[in-house]
């Protein structure tokens, strides 16, 4: 995998534009350096961004109520003789990093001592308390991926950074969706961790293995007792390599409802122990740059959407070619 991240940025830019996401209705493909802001400033950063590989949804009514339906539909890859395994690899990641996620999730409901499918019914889309009209359509399960380049030097395939001192490789922010499985490559590092008192901790790099983060829907459903991990990457412009990850986002099933489960019956032990470490906390407090609840799922309306707005807000360019209309109403 990390061989065939590091083949792919380094093809020339106007091969890595075959797959330009501003192509791609259902916001899969290449984002060039420079694009993407967190906390309104630029990140030094370009992607590749996948989600499942999947029919699109061709049914005009649904459509048009619920247009987060958009997501569902088919990667970008490029043929296997301009990069030998591009989907192949990409896909096998994917499924296994699915397995693993929901693995974990099933060792969260262990830890809360709620019962079996009590979380995982949010990941595979099959709950009850669903709206009707997208019932109809089945569960809509769904992940994103992202294979991400950190670029050493001020100028990035002759884009400039907007300022050559900053070291925003990403902003401070929480995952949106549940769990994160990221692969950062070994040389270079860069990611922080922020703790409870808002101090930024480096993340050491351990060989073959993956770093766990909480998105902010787990962070919701547990009422807090799971928190969401602030971070950001550190990238210096003066560094020697460029540094590359691998970032796999579960997410709740695009037909759910988030609905906190009720903490009354999380297991005691684990309570006191939460309860133990808050009073050691000067106040209790938690310190984050980031607001609490910033992209919390609302109990009157599908996930769906809080994946559709993230989406809608970071690209533009994809608006622009395919949802003006939407945008304009
Ligand atoms: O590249 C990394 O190590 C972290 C990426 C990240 O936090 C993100 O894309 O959400
Ligand atoms: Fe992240």
């Amino acid at each position: 995998m990390f061989s065939l991240v590091s083949r792919f940025f380094s093809l020339p830019l106007s091969t890595r534009m075959r797959i330009d996401m501003d192509s791609s209705r259902h916001f899969r493909g290449y984002c060039k350096f420079g694009d993407e802001r967190t906390q309104q400033k630029q990140d030094l950063r370009d992607q590749v961004d996948y989600a499942p590989e999947v029919e699109p949804i061709k049914d005009e009514g649904p459509l048009e109520r619920w247009p987060f339906l958009n997501l569902y539909g088919p990667n970008q890859f490029l043929p296997d003789e301009v990069l030998d395994g591009h989907r192949s690899i990409v896909l096998d990641w994917f499924e296994t990093a699915e397995e693993i996620s929901n693995q974990l999730t099933r060792a969260i409901e262990l830890a809360l001592g709620v019962d079996e499918g009590e979380l995982s019914q949010f990941l595979t889309g099959k709950t009850t308390a669903a709206e009707a009209s997208l019932n109809a359509l089945g569960p809509l399960p769904y992940a994103r991926m992202k294979t991400i380049r950190y670029p050493t030097g001020t100028t990035v395939d002759g884009i400039h950074r907007h300022d050559p001192t900053s070291t925003q490789g990403v902003g401070a922010h929480k995952d949106s969706g549940w769990l994160t499985l990221l692969a950062p490559s070994s040389e270079v590092g860069g990611l922080e961790g922020q703790d409870f008192a808002g101090n930024w901790i480096s993340i050491p790099h351990v060989d073959n293995s993956i770093i766990v983060n909480f998105g902010q829907q787990v962070e919701h459903l547990t009422n807090g007792i799971v928190q969401s991990a602030t971070h950001r990457v550190v990238s210096n412009p003066d560094a020697q390599k460029d540094r590359f990850s691998i970032a796999f986002f579960s997410s709740p099933a695009l037909n759910t409802f988030l609905k906190p489960l009720d903490s009354e019956r999380f297991s005691k032990e684990l309570v006191d122990t939460w309860k133990q470490a808050e009073s050691k906390r000067n106040g209790g407090e938690i310190i984050s740059d980031v607001p609490r609840g910033d992209l919390y799922a609302r109990g009157d309306e599908p996930f769906g959407w809080i994946n559709w707005r993230g989406l809608v807000r970071s690209h533009p360019g994809v608006v622009d070619a395919f949802y003006r209309h939407l945008v304009q109403q």
